[in-house]
């Protein structure tokens, strides 16, 4: 049996080398992005990874060790991705994309009457394929397998605030915002034909359907069940045909379903608002763009987050609205969304977000866009 005083010391000169190797071949992957950037490329190229993977298993002589290395390699292609991710464009190089918008499939969670679809009936036009899913997270998937071109997903409501999952999505999955819907929504109490508010004692519908009609719901006493969708609870509550039973979903989803209008535009507040953001996998600026998300995350110091919004303030740019996410793996440490109005070809933007990305741990650009 080797010594283990003997064994780590082995281990620290291969860490050593492998330290050095590791810088080389980031820096290797900060050339790939700028020249990605240049050339409209996205930063995931599935067959250079399955070629990476496949001629270097080969090299492990150790069959019970490929399995290993397959891991090994995909977590360092991960690492080198989200490296590249944190790169900023050149005003210089950067040029205008042209929204797509023939022969495009958008994904979108639900199914029809949801407020998913009425946001991407609102933004696309009516030659665009839609792809429904169940979960947020399936949206998210598909464009991952190039199953559909966009995604859109509510990201905020004017009454309950953010739809957290979203925006942990949208970064971890290092998708870019292409452009965001604001939709108007009203909530409404359905109800099999014939059924009377009065008669209603539980009601199905998505959560942020429960938390924008809570006063209503407790005013009259009817229990909250969640449930995937609005629109899949009112044509789940369709099904069951019980006059006790409602659902909360727009008035779409009740003509759609069969249902009855029991009782009108119930949200909390009557100008309840839902941003749904349009997401792609590369980033596209459009020549009206006019607004910048980043996500970044701060070192734990005296006025860290300060020292970012000093550098917003000095150059003078309006902050449009600022969320903070737990981050997972440290707790008591977060995430920073900030929309800020301006243009990624303005090359003083640029050099501001460069002066952010300074006092910050991690940043990443998700997107400049027009906010519709
Ligand atoms: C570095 C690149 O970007 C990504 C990361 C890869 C890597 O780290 O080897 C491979 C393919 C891309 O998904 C590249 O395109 O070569």
């Amino acid at each position: 049996m080797k010594d283990l005083k003997q064994c780590r010391q082995e281990i620290d000169e291969i860490d050593e080398q492998m330290m050095a190797l590791f810088e080389r071949r980031m820096k290797v992957a900060k050339d790939v992005v700028t020249y990605k950037m240049a050339h409209h490329m996205e930063i995931f190229q599935s067959e250079r990874e399955a070629q990476v993977i496949q001629n270097n298993v080969s090299r492990i002589q150790s069959e019970d060790l490929h399995s290993y290395a397959k891991l090994f390699l995909t977590s360092m292609m991960n690492i080198s991705k989200s490296y590249q991710t944190t790169f900023l464009p050149h005003p210089q190089t950067l040029t205008y994309a042209l929204p797509k918008v023939n022969n495009i499939t958008v994904g979108f969670q639900g199914v029809p009457g949801s407020f998913s679809q009425k946001a991407l009936d609102t933004y696309f036009d009516k030659q665009t394929q839609r792809q429904q899913y169940t979960h947020f997270k399936d949206v998210f998937e598909a464009l991952k397998r190039d199953e559909i071109d966009y995604g859109i997903v509510p990201l905020e409501n004017s009454s309950t605030g953010a739809i957290n999952d979203n925006y942990d999505a949208i970064r971890d999955y290092g998708f870019y915002i292409v452009g965001e819907q604001s939709l108007s929504v009203s909530q409404h109490l359905l109800g099999i034909k014939g059924a009377k508010l009065e008669d209603i004692q539980e009601v199905y519908s998505h959560p942020q359907g429960l938390l924008q009609t809570s006063l209503f719901l407790e005013k009259h006493h009817i229990q909250p069940h969640e449930y995937e969708n609005t629109a899949m609870a009112a044509k789940y509550v369709s099904t069951l045909q019980n006059p006790h039973i409602g659902a909360i979903a727009s008035s779409q989803a009740a003509q759609l379903y069969d249902l009855d209008i029991l009782q009108d535009n119930i949200q909390n507040i009557q100008n309840n608002a839902t941003r749904f953001i349009i997401f792609g996998k590369q980033l596209e600026v459009v020549e009206d763009a006019s607004c910048i998300s980043i996500v970044f995350t701060l070192p734990h110091q005296v006025g860290a987050l300060y020292q970012v919004m000093k550098i917003i303030y000095d150059y003078a740019i309006n902050m449009l609205r600022i969320e903070s996410r737990p981050l997972l793996e440290t707790p008591w440490e977060y995430y920073f969304y900030v929309d800020l109005e301006g243009s990624l070809k303005d090359v003083a933007m640029i050099q501001a977000l460069e002066d952010m990305k300074a006092h910050t741990k991690t940043m990443r650009v998700l997107g400049n866009y027009v906010k519709k």
